[in-house]
């Protein structure tokens, strides 16, 4: 594809991500998969180039652009080079007419800057919520060490502040070594493995995953239960928590999964009731801790859906409670850094609940924020993430 070429298919697929967040439609990786899916005469260079000209543009568009092509030119507005690619060119975009739409340029709409600031987020916490993650992985320490582990990978790594963890350049193809296929490793951002760990598990303890999803962390606690005890997987969503089972068997986790009903979720539980030693709590969130990953997620948000993710949570917070027993524990996790979905929810939960203690975790990275701890792409190079540790009293 000639460089101009590329130009045009970026925006293409960038039209597609933007109607897609203005209807909540699918994600920009899905959609950017499906469009190389259809067109395989498409090499591997030119799709990582297309990509990233879509990103960046996501990346720099603050709120929902009016189309593709205005997005790309607010990125090429800084970049000369890109400018230059709009000629007009066979299946390159046409030539750029004077005073024709650009978007505007942010971090996000202005009211969830507003709300990011209210949320104690700086120019630069903002900023970098739109940065290039890294790839990172938590050693399975149920098959393997950090040390081994990294001894035979075929790419140099570099090792985080959590204790399994080993970083790479973001868009390593880790997934394709064969240490994966063995289950050596699973891909997990530092910040979600500190989240595990702020739960505690211990060999032996009863935990249960209510929000499991297809297993992220699950695994992370399986490997800490180092399979002795019992670990229960629950979700309500039955496409996601399928996949955790293969999952366990690559890790080699022990693990029940466990289909819920949405609105009835304690009847499949009560055999849990009061008697888990740890609840996780990975709770739905508008993921505002994840945009280096899903930048166009910021397009999808407004009052409405925060709201929706509120009673989401609290609901969660009321179901994992009932499941945790006098003297036993809860984390509650969202990769957000707004406090309405964090500590204004634990705040929310304390309020209308007594007997309830909150404990502050011991941990590498990360500062204390409200009744809980935060980690930040700024300060602490992970995703965003709140997470807070609540105490059943004994009586
Ligand atoms: C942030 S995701 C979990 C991600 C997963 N823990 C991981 O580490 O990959 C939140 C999950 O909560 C689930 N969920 C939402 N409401 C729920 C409910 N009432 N009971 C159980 N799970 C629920 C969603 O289906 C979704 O999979």
């Amino acid at each position: 594809m000639t460089p101009s070429a590329r130009v045009q298919a970026a925006i293409d697929i960038l039209d597609a991500v933007i109607a897609a967040a203005r209807t909540q439609g699918a994600s920009a990786d899905r959609i950017a998969a499906d469009w190389f899916r259809t067109r395989r005469f498409v090499g591997s260079k030119d799709r990582r180039a297309i990509r990233d000209l879509a990103w960046n543009a996501i990346r720099v568009c603050g709120d929902v652009p009016g189309n593709g092509r205005a997005a790309m030119l607010r990125l090429a507005q800084d970049d000369a080079a890109l400018a230059s690619l709009f000629d007009g060119s066979n299946y390159g975009p046409m030539a750029i007419v004077s005073g024709e739409p650009v978007s505007a340029g942010g971090i996000a709409p202005c009211w969830l800057e507003e709300r990011l600031a209210g949320s104690g987020l700086g120019a630069d916490e903002q900023a970098a919520l739109l940065g290039r993650a890294p790839l990172d992985l938590r050693t399975n320490t149920l098959k393997t060490t950090r040390d081994d582990l990294r001894a035979s990978l075929p790419v140099e790594a570099q090792v985080t502040v959590a204790p399994n963890a080993l970083r790479f350049p973001s868009g390593t193809a880790a997934e394709s070594w064969p240490q994966f296929a063995d289950g050596l490793f699973e891909i997990q951002d530092t910040g979600s493995q500190l989240a595990c760990l702020a739960l505690g598990v211990q060999p032996g303890e009863a935990v249960v995953d209510l929000c499991a999803g297809a297993g992220g962390k699950t695994l992370a606690l399986g490997a800490a239960l180092q399979n002795k005890g019992k670990l229960l997987a629950c979700d309500i969503d039955r496409a996601r928590l399928s996949r955790l089972p293969d999952r366990a068997a690559r890790a080699g986790a022990l693990s029940e999964t466990r289909l819920l009903n949405p609105g009835r979720e304690l009847e499949a539980l009560s055999d849990w009731a009061g008697k888990a030693d740890a609840v996780m709590i990975d709770a739905p969130c508008s993921g505002t801790g994840t945009w280096r990953r899903n930048p166009e997620a910021r397009w999808r948000l407004d009052d409405k859906v925060l709201e929706r993710y509120h009673a989401m949570q609290a609901r969660v917070l009321d179901i994992g409670a009932a499941l945790v027993r006098p003297g036993g524990r809860l984390t509650y996790v969202v990769c957000s850094l707004l406090d309405a979905e964090g500590t204004d929810r634990i705040d929310a939960f304390l309020a209308g609940n007594a007997g309830w203690d909150v404990t502050l975790p011991t941990l590498p990275a990360g500062a204390p924020r409200g009744q809980g701890w935060r980690l930040t792409p700024f300060r602490d190079g992970t995703d965003g993430f709140f997470f807070a540790t609540i105490v059943r009293r004994v009586n």
